[in-house]
């Protein structure tokens, strides 16, 4: 690395608040120096999004595969390779993993020095003992599973999302603590691959954040894919079958042989979990998905007067800037919405405010977020339970009348849009295939404040799931033109048209 007294900005984690920060900071010409502690990529690429919907595609190929009859396809027997399935996780991640090598950082003008970084003082680090000067910094420097303090903890082998994507067999009886996207998302791919899979969930609904009958469809979809899914209560204590200390090879986890998961006495990662209510459910694995926990232990951020609510969260204002005007921050390490999208689109905030000295603020009214159980769940800006409080009108389609979603047996969903007094679209949900995709249409409106009329004029291809889209914003239109001025409008328009059409005919 290039010796400096001074770089001019220092980004501190290469996951995606840290790379889109760091390659935005160095497109506007700024001394660029990224600091990472284990692999570019972070989260999303090595833990989180991209083995999880590389998971969710393997485990949907054998759902498709097996549904198949429905659509007049025989396929004699349809068997599950786990050890295969696996590696073609690890395969899209290593595809991914070069578009952010330091040598490509490089030739976008951002250096890379490898190790943790914490804060000396306010305008200095130390990096694995050499000390680095900075005129600012971005801590970009994520977060991590948090496990939860449970009697007998210490027991067992306790998966999180770090650590699932190294199994090498499947277990046979898998608990999953929390359903959250997390929880959801890793229990219906491992349910559809055969294991017995129960998710122990302490709120009393899957995926609090969405519309309650989002949540419903969600879970009707993981019961019927295998999933028992135990609301309302929490894990009392655990207690493992063994001495908790098996090698990896017997837990199935990485370099294991790829052999149906059995382990006995002794396995380490198989064990029981006795609930708040008294249920016991054993276990060849468990897995904590109860949230994360941002990664500020080990920075010595009060060293650079940084400040950090209860949760150890780093405290931003609108711009992304902390208590110390030099220092930004952006990602899971903020009290931010904790997604890829919001961690690069944050990231890039904070470093053109940093670089440039602009007033960018960040966007809370259409953060969208997916989850990407089957169906997919995607909402944006207000849900549902805020709607009748904000006086939004729902317009809703069901999927059952949507052609594709016949066309393609999938008419369990719906699409809805939260809708103003004046037809600005304000909030949305799709339940459905694809909801993800159909999404992005609704965060463009909300962001800019369009109406259901600018989608109602909007030509859409048929036939797809965004026709839905299309089809709640027409009806919108159409229910408006039966109110008040409008109808008033409309009704002397026609009349005015009739009078002339009578004239013409006298002529
Ligand atoms: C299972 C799972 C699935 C997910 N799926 C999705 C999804 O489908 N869509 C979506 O939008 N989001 C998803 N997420 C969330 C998404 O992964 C995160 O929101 C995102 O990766 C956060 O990026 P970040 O840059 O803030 O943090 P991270 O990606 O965690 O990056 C932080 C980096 O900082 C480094 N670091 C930490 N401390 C230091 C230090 N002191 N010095 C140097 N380096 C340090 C770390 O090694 C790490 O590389 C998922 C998360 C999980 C767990
Ligand atoms: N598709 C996506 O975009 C995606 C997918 C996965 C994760 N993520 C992100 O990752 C973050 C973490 O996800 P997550 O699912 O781990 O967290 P989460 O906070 O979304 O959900 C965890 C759930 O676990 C419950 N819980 C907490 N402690 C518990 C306990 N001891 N026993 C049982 N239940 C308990 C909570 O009530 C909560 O609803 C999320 O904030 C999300 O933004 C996004």
């Amino acid at each position: 690395m290039e010796e400096r007294a001074e770089w001019e900005l220092v980004v501190i984690g290469g996951g995606s608040a840290g790379l889109v920060a760091s390659r935005t900071a160095a497109s506007f010409g700024a001394d660029t120096l990224l600091i990472e502690g284990d692999r570019l990529g972070g989260d999303c690429l090595w833990t989180g999004c991209v083995p999880s919907k590389s998971l969710i595609a393997a485990a949907s190929a054998l759902t498709i595969a097996r549904n198949s009859p429905h659509f007049g396809v025989e396929a004699d027997a349809v068997e599950l390779d786990f050890a295969a399935a696996m590696r073609h996780v690890h395969s899209a991640m290593h595809t991914i993993a070069p578009v952010d090598s330091p040598e490509v950082l490089a030739l976008a003008g951002v250096e890379v020095l490898r190790g943790h970084a914490r804060f000396t003082g306010p305008r200095s680090l130390n990096v694995e003992g050499r000390e680095i000067g900075f005129g600012q910094v971005i801590i970009a420097t994520g977060g991590s599973p948090a496990v939860p303090k449970i009697d007998g903890i210490g027991s067992v082998e306790v998966l999180t999302s770090a650590t699932v994507w190294d199994l090498t067999a499947l277990p046979e009886r898998l608990v999953v603590l929390g359903g959250g996207a997390v929880g959801c998302e890793i229990a219906q791919a491992m349910a559809r691959f055969g294991s017995v899979v129960t998710i122990v969930h302490r709120g009393d609904r899957l995926l609090v954040k969405e519309a309650p009958r989002a949540s419903a469809i969600v879970q009707a979809a993981l019961e019927a894919d295998g999933v028992t899914v135990l609301t309302g209560r929490q894990a009392a204590s655990i207690s493992g079958d063994g001495d908790g200390d098996g090698d990896r090879d017997r837990r199935g986890l990485g370099g294991g042989d790829g052999d149906r998961d059995r382990r006995g006495p002794g396995g380490g990662r198989s064990g029981a979990v006795t609930l708040d209510d008294g249920t016991v459910v054993p276990f060849d694995a468990i897995l904590a998905a109860i949230g994360r926990a941002p990664n500020t232990g080990s920075l010595d951020a009060d060293r650079a007067g940084v400040e950090l609510d209860e949760a150890g969260n780093v405290v931003v204002n609108a711009r992304l800037r902390t208590a110390n005007p030099r220092i930004w921050a952006a990602g899971d390490v903020t009290p931010l919405p904790k997604f890829t999208h919001t961690a690069g689109m944050n990231g890039s905030i904070a470093a053109s405010n940093a670089v440039l000295g602009l007033f960018r603020t960040i966007d809370s009214t259409a953060v969208p977020r997916v989850t990407f159980t089957h169906p997919e769940v995607g909402s944006v800006g207000i849900v549902q339970a805020d709607a009748a409080a904000q006086g939004l009108i729902a317009r809703t389609i069901e999927h059952e009348h949507v052609d594709r979603a016949i066309a393609e047996g999938a008419i369990g969903g719906y699409t809805q849009l939260l809708v103003d007094k004046r037809g600005k679209i304000r909030g949305a949900t799709i339940v459905g295939p694809r909801a993800g995709e159909s999404l992005g249409e609704v965060s463009l409106a909300i962001s800019r404040g369009l109406t259901t009329s600018d989608i109602a004029g909007t030509t859409h291809a048929y036939p797809t799931f965004s026709d839905a889209v299309w089809n709640a914003a027409v009806a919108d239109v159409r229910a408006r033109l039966n109110q008040g001025a409008t109808k008033v409008a409309t009704t002397a328009l026609r009349r005015l048209r009739r009078w002339r059409l009578r004239r013409w005919r006298l002529r």
